[in-house]
């Protein structure tokens, strides 16, 4: 794939990681441009933006017929986001929507806020507290696969133990053992259905030319079927007392707005929902800070040193998390360059009008991190690898043009869970690992439904001691 390498640190300097190619001018907007577009879109969702979109805030087109704006502005993004004018668009949900059936990820209207409501409980500070020993002993079994090895393919290690975590955060299950099954299935479709394709694009609505949608129903269809399995088993014969708490209990004591409990159905496509929203993301997530921090190995030292003051042993709870000052911004910092959901949209539901453009009912508003995020007005040096700019920042999210997990009242209900997965996982391999690249030769992000890399590269991994001594 065509990259620009800017300067990838081979010594002292700033670090500016490579980026896909950027056009010099807009792709035109004729029928045939459309299709080019579409087409570089399927292969790589960031890979059509040009030099200017990096400067403009605001920038009106049309695309298969449609109207659009990418916003870009925060003031603009907040206010689309907020408004109840706009929905997610359905057939962004295409590739999902089998895996995902009607839970939170997908649902919309009266039904998306009772399910919040009620799901808001186990995502509270509190409820992923209680999830942490999860995490613990997801990041305790990757690292024990890694020890051994002189070099592995980390972006392969950290998809199965983000898997791992979330079988086990919601279910109770290892991903190699009594979820073997379940994560089978799961990796089968993230890998492939879940990605969009041509057609995605030139269908206008959620089941608009779904003919070749085949694999995708299929593999749905068998994991709701296991999730279902998994729940009769749980309703049969609870669980023991003594292991930690998971999703599913939460889910199975739930109450809705009348005090029921919540449908077996619901509850199965809630949880398919955490985990196609949660699994994939968190390990793109850990991927690029793994390779940011290999290719800058003095930051990963004084992270390390902060691990080793405060061992993953001693975490009670999530408030120990921020013994890990530099480790949390080193997250944050690759979330802004590397944003694992690097563009959402939404749609208008009635005329509106944003910054001044007028929104018809029905054009969609495309808000991409990745732009924001690298916007030339909205950062200082946007393309450097530069944490300590979240160093003094308890609240990043206050900073308005830094927007990973989403904003408004659909804002990614994970973030806490995914945060405090990534923090234990990382710190848990890095205080046994030193971490470096097989190879020189830049990784280039290509986007689908998240952000992963062009190639695996492999790491060369040496044990800490052995490193010390
Ligand atoms: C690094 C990890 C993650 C990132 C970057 C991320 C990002 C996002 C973003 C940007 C949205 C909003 C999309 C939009 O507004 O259209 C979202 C929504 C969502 N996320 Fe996450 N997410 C992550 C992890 C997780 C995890 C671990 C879970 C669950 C365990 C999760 C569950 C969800 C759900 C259910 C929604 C839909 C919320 C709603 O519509 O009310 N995410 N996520």
């Amino acid at each position: 794939m065509d990259a620009q390498v800017r300067d990838v640190k081979v010594g002292p300097g700033p670090l500016v990681p490579p980026v896909p190619k950027v056009h010099p001018r807009p792709l035109g907007g004729s029928p045939l441009d459309d299709l080019r577009i579409a087409w570089e879109m399927s292969r790589n969702l960031i890979g059509a933006w040009c030099e200017e979109d990096f400067d403009n805030l605001v920038t009106p087109y049309h695309f298969m017929g449609q109207p659009g704006l990418v916003v870009s502005d925060p003031a603009g993004v907040r206010q689309v986001l907020a408004s109840p004018n706009f929905r997610r668009p359905l057939k962004l949900g295409r590739p999902l929507k089998p895996l995902a059936g009607e839970g939170l990820l997908l649902s919309e209207g009266e039904t998306w806020k009772r399910q919040r409501k009620s799901l808001a409980p186990a995502f509270t500070p509190a409820a992923i507290g209680g999830l942490l020993p999860h995490f613990v002993a997801a990041g305790a079994s990757l690292t024990e696969g890694l020890a051994n090895q002189t070099k592995a393919n980390l972006s392969e290690a950290f998809h199965h133990g983000t898997l791992d975590a979330v079988l086990r955060a919601l279910f109770s299950r290892r991903a190699d053992r009594d979820g073997a099954v379940l994560a089978q299935i799961a990796r089968r479709y993230l890998e492939g259905p879940a990605h969009f394709r041509l057609l995605d694009f030139i269908g206008r609505g959620r089941d608009d030319l779904t003919f070749a949608d085949g694999d995708r129903r299929r593999l749905g269809g068998r994991w709701l079927a296991e999730v279902d399995a998994l729940i009769a088993q749980r309703r049969a014969a609870p669980a023991a007392d003594d292991r930690p708490g998971d999703l599913l209990d939460r889910l199975l004591t739930a109450r809705d707005e009348d005090g029921g409990p919540l449908p077996d159905q619901e509850i199965r496509d809630q949880c398919s929902s955490m985990l196609a929203a949660g699994f994939e993301t968190t390990s793109r997530l850990l991927f690029w800070a793994t390779y940011l921090l290999a290719r800058d190995p003095e930051t990963q030292d004084r992270v390390r040193a902060e691990i080793l003051a405060f061992p993953v042993e001693r975490v009670n709870g999530l408030d120990d998390l921020k013994a890990w000052p530099l480790l949390r911004s080193v997250l944050f910092e690759t979330l802004r360059l590397y944003p694992t959901a690097p563009t959402f949209g939404r749609q208008a539901l009635a005329d509106e009008t944003v910054l001044g453009h007028k929104v018809p009912a029905g054009a969609m508003v495309t808000i991409s991190p990745w732009l924001i995020h690298r916007h030339r007005k909205l950062w200082d040096a946007p393309a450097v690898f530069r944490p300590e700019r979240f160093l003094d920042q308890p609240h990043p999210w206050g900073i308005e043009a830094f927007l990973p997990f989403g904003g408004g009242p659909r804002v990614c209900i994970g973030a806490g869970f995914a945060l405090a997965e990534a923090q234990i996982i990382l710190a848990t391999v890095l205080a046994r690992l030193e971490i470096a690249l097989a190879d020189d030769r830049p990784v280039i992000p290509v986007a689908s439904i998240t952000l992963g890399p062009d190639r695996e590269p492999d790491f060369l991994l040496t044990p800490i001691v052995q490193a010390r001594a």
